[in-house]
């Protein structure tokens, strides 16, 4: 442990913001920075911490973290080591090798600075989408340089854990592939399917349910954020789309059929359903090796009890405190609700061995129970 106390935070956006709260409930004492005086002003009125005043003398924080789009952060490095603001520093990047490389050619101290990159986020920005849970249980990518004091990069693992992420030390090159496979070319991926929907008329789009809408959730990102990440990993990404619009071009000649006009899989030849089925099973394959919370294997481990509520103010609470008194976590939740129905459906995740249980005991309260 190097016991970080002193914190300084420069960018108070979504990941500055979030980082901040995040250290405030660790106790540690945060000084902020943006250039953006509203985004400050917020993020201190959210209690994240309260601004810098360079002009003060304070001595120099345990770490600075530099939240600020990637292509500042080298530029912001730079001066806060010219400042001598913190003992070790580090940043938020969703990029590394570039910064990096950005950083070296500023002259930046590479002993001090270790790139992170924290795997939590939000498809919306600024401090008021900040919340200091953002990292739980998330990966939190360290890439330092072969300059690095392990002291500083100590401090910075300290930092992840302090957030509740799990530190993940990886060399920058080795970073910026693994997140052109889980992150940057999804990103791409959901905004071509959430593009389409521009040329849906208001029926198709009443239709939509919980598949489209996990599909495209990180689509409403940043687009001025994310052409900045892209290009600065451009090979990585761009090989991964290649690849997934093989797939697509292959479905779509495989549903079309040669010579047929429409997907008509009752005379599909046998060889068009198999790529079409062997593309879902290797999705499905696929999806079922990301790792839940904390990192673990994922693992079917909860069940799903729907239970109807209406749509009324405190339905969700009493059934919750339903929840609390037959002693069952609520895992996770969701809520399916229709515009228009007067009721919706709370999809209640909880263990296997407390779903019999809860679902009897929300039963005889008079819960509509669909397990
Ligand atoms: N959005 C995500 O889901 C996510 C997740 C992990 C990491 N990141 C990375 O975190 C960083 C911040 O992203 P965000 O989503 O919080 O964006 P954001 O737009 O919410 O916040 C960025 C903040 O940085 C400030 N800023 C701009 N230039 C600055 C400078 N020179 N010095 C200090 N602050 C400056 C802006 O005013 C803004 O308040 C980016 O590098 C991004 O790649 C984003
Ligand atoms: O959950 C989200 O909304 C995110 O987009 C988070 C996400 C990701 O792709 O997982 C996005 C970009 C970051 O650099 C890190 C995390």
């Amino acid at each position: 442990m190097t016991g970080i106390e002193r914190a300084v935070v420069m960018g108070a956006g979504l990941i500055g913001t979030s980082i901040a709260l995040a250290l405030r409930e660790r106790g540690v004492e945060v000084r902020l920075t943006d250039p953006d005086s509203a985004s400050l002003r917020l993020a201190c009125d959210l209690g994240a911490g309260r601004p810098l005043d360079s002009d003060a003398g304070e001595r120099p924080a345990d770490i600075a973290i530099i939240a600020a789009p990637p292509a500042a952060v080298p530029e912001v490095v730079a001066d806060a080591q010219r400042r001598g603001l913190a003992h070790v520093y580090t940043d938020a990047a969703s990029v590394k090798d570039g910064v990096i490389a950005e950083a070296v050619r500023r002259g930046c101290d590479m002993s001090t600075f270790v790139p992170g990159h924290p795997m939590g986020g939000r498809e919306k920005h600024g401090p008021s989408a900040a919340r200091a849970d953002l990292f739980l249980g998330r990966s939190w990518a360290l890439c330092p340089t072969a300059k690095a004091d392990p002291v500083a990069v100590a401090t910075a693992t300290e930092l992840a854990r302090l957030c509740g992420a799990e530190p993940v030390t990886l060399s920058a090159a080795a970073h910026d592939r693994a997140v052109a496979l889980v992150s940057h070319a999804p990103h791409v991926a959901a905004s071509a399917v959430a593009a389409r929907l521009l040329g849906g008329d208001d029926t198709a789009l009443a239709l939509a349910g919980q598949g489209v809408r996990d599909v495209t959730r990180i689509a409403g990102g940043d687009p001025g954020l994310w052409w900045e990440i892209l290009r600065n990993n451009p090979g990585p990404v761009a090989e991964l789309l290649e690849d997934i619009a093989a797939d697509l071009h292959g479905a779509a000649a495989a549903l079309r059929g040669p010579g047929r006009g429409s997907a008509d899989t009752a005379d599909a030849p046998a060889s068009d359903r198999e790529y079409v089925l062997d593309l879902l099973e290797r999705g499905r394959r696929g999806h079922d090796r990301i790792p839940g919370k904390h990192g673990a294997q994922r693992t079917p481990a909860y069940t799903v009890i729907p239970v109807v509520i209406p749509d009324e103010p405190g339905a969700l609470g009493r059934l919750f405190a339903a929840a609390g008194a037959a002693h069952v976590n609520i895992e996770d939740v969701r809520i399916d609700h229709s515009p228009g129905l007067p009721v919706g459906v709370a999809q209640l995740a909880v263990l296997p061995e407390a779903a019999d249980a809860l679902s009897r005991t929300l039963a005889e309260g008079g819960w509509s129970v669909h397990a």
